[in-house]
């Protein structure tokens, strides 16, 4: 991101629906150069409690509570006259200028969901007729196109299933291209619904496209998923396709207890849990295996799984740099999953990712369980060169976008493919 010197001279929203039918904003931009660019705001359901807030109109008479007509007027009337006030230097002034405005700390006031919004669309027109992925870079880092995570099961928060565990991906890290991962995680997930009607399942979809069978027991899913991977005609593991858990810890833990397919465990019990599981199956990473206030145990989960499998902090993190420092300066975790609205500019996204990499931690950029058609994510992960991407089911219009916009990178660049 460059120290280009840049008016605004208009930025509206507008409410929208999202891929859940709840409402969010799209948020337009027009630079002194006539450059119009906008971005769509997504949503979680399975929120970390340091995330960065939302801002819902909470009128019980419209759309639930949910509607974001307070967070449009942030946007048209007080963060439109601010940005329109002055000439700018980098988005990150403007990110800055705009957190300031808010005054909270956590862009309670304006509402992330206004602000990110902002950010994202100014990102956008920045670019200006070079592609987003140009823009969107770390210094450092050359960009690369992204193993796809695609969760093919879901449960927890996002399914109405009795499935504990949030997300089942599966991740073709073998695979000599992107077009050939994409072509590797539609092939199974076809694979997996064939069995999953063999076998008298349900094969209705969650929130980001995967299936919700009813199954409990988590170590089913995985013996069902090996199943798919290679009736699909590709090996388990690493070498092929893998897999990659996300369990939202948090949505099942409860008075000090995890409790998953009926039985109470310890932390202590759910991490040698999870340490059969990456022993018994090709798992190669686990998000949020442990709720977001359990650090200590999340500190023995590292320990216990370093070398074997990556783990990953998205709730207890919520892509925030200075939570991200102090969960490094006690080898917290392996990994940083990274959600723009978390943390609520695009700024400072890229701080976190920053740090994580000056860190060692690797980087998973991630879609919301409530989505737009917009792909910026795709760009997020390509120009930051991290190396992984996690945005669904390979189905599902707002899910696909972003893997379709891998496809065209792919088509249109030499770019590495993989793991970073
Ligand atoms: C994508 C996720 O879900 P949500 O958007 O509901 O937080 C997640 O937990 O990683
Ligand atoms: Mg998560």
């Amino acid at each position: 991101m460059g120290a280009e010197s840049f008016g605004i001279t208009d930025l509206d929203a507008l409410e929208i629906l999202d891929s859940r039918g709840n409402p969010t904003l799209r948020v337009s931009v027009e630079l002194s150069t006539g450059q119009r660019a906008s971005a769509g705001v997504p949503s979680g359901a399975s929120t970390g409690s340091r995330e960065a807030v939302e801002l819902r109109d909470g009128d019980a008479d419209r759309y639930g509570g949910k509607g974001v007509t307070r967070a449009v007027s942030n946007v048209n009337g007080e963060l439109a006259e601010l940005l329109r006030s002055r000439t700018w230097s980098a988005l990150a002034e403007v990110d800055r200028a705009m957190n300031d405005a808010d005054g909270t700390g956590n862009k309670a006031r304006l509402g992330a969901n206004a602000i990110i919004g902002v950010s994202m669309a100014l990102a956008r027109a920045l670019a200006g007729t070079n592609e987003l992925y140009t823009y969107l870079r770390l210094g450092g880092t050359s960009p690369r196109l992204p193993v796809p995570h695609f969760n093919v099961l879901n449960g927890g928060a996002h399914a109405p299933n009795s499935l504990d565990f949030q997300e089942f991906m599966i991740a073709p890290i073998g695979a000599p291209s992107l077009p050939e991962a994409v072509r590797a995680g539609a092939t199974v997930y076809g694979r997996l619904r064939s069995l999953l009607q063999d076998r008298g399942f349900a094969t209705g979809l969650g929130d980001e496209g995967g299936f919700a069978p009813d199954i409990t027991r988590p170590e089913d899913v995985l013996a069902l998923l090996v199943e798919a991977i290679e009736g699909a005609g590709y090996t388990a593991g690493r070498a092929g396709v893998a897999i990659a858990l996300d369990p939202a810890a948090s949505e099942f833990y409860d008075d000090g207890s995890y409790r998953v397919a009926g039985e109470s465990l310890t932390s202590t019990e759910m991490i040698e849990r999870y340490a059969q599981m990456v022993a018994d199956f090709p798992v190669w990473s686990i998000e949020d295996g442990l709720a977001e206030g359990d650090w200590d145990g999340w500190v023995a989960l590292t320990e216990r799984l370093a070398g074997r499998a990556q783990i990953m902090g998205d709730d207890i993190f919520v892509t925030n740099p200075a939570i991200i420092t102090e969960a490094i300066g006690r080898k917290l975790g392996s990994s940083a999953l990274i959600k723009l609205n978390q943390i609520g500019s695009v700024s400072e996204t890229l701080e976190a990712m920053r740090l994580c990499r000056d860190a060692g931690y690797t980087q998973m950029v991630s879609h919301r369980s409530g989505e737009t058609e917009d792909s910026f994510i795709a760009d997020l992960t390509v120009g930051t060169g991290c190396g992984q991407l996690k945005s669904g089911a390979p189905a599902r219009g707002e899910r696909v976008a972003k893997y379709n916009r891998l496809l065209q990178i792919a088509a249109t660049t030499d770019l590495p493919y993989g793991l970073a």
